[in-house]
């Protein structure tokens, strides 16, 4: 079973030239929706794993998966206006636009290992604001996960010093 297979490439979505790249296929899978999210967590390796942070909305897809599987708990990163109790915002620029990301005050506390998942890292400009969150909480980021790594945006680039594990290229 080819990962690819279940990836399909939409033209202009959700703007003239972007080419948007939709996992919904693989998500409707029920033995390759299984096999990426081990595939996902294997990737992560030894690492002792405190929290899986998990930015919204794709990051939510695998990220509480990931979780059970490392026994660590899931922190959901929500963009502006979302999350309900004490929290901190970053902005950031992403391929399509530009926004502000929010994660909660007490969701990480300093110390505490985090690995971030994504689906996609593109321009690297959402993974960049979620380490800065990460690290104004005081977390230690462990690596920097994705499904999916768009390599002609050079994306980790924005994440120099971070380990990044990306299961496909593009
Ligand atoms: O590397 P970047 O250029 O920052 O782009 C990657 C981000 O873009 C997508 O999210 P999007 O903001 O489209 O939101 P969604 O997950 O709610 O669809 C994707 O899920 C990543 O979070
Ligand atoms: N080309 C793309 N496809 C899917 N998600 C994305 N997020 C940012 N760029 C993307």
């Amino acid at each position: 079973m080819d990962f690819n297979d279940y990836i399909r490439d939409i033209q202009d979505f959700p703007q003239q030239g972007i080419v948007f790249k939709d996992i919904t296929p693989l998500l409707q899978d029920k033995e390759t929706l299984k096999k990426a999210s081990e595939a996902l967590f294997l990737l992560v390796g030894e690492h002792r794993i405190d929290k899986v942070v998990g930015m919204e909305s794709r990051g939510f897809f695998f990220g509480p998966m990931l979780a059970t599987k490392l026994n660590a708990g899931f922190v959901p990163v929500r963009k502006s206006g979302k999350l309900p109790a004490a929290k901190i915002s970053q902005s950031y620029n992403l391929e399509y636009g530009t926004d502000i990301l929010e994660i909660h005050e007490d969701s990480i506390q300093k110390g505490e290992n985090v690995l971030i998942h994504d689906d996609v890292l593109a321009t690297g400009g959402t993974a960049k604001a979620v380490c800065q969150l990460i690290e104004r909480l005081g977390g230690n980021i462990i690596a920097c996960n994705f499904l999916i790594e768009l390599d002609f945006l050079s994306g980790r680039n924005n994440l120099n010093g971070y380990e990044v594990q990306s299961l496909l290229h593009y």
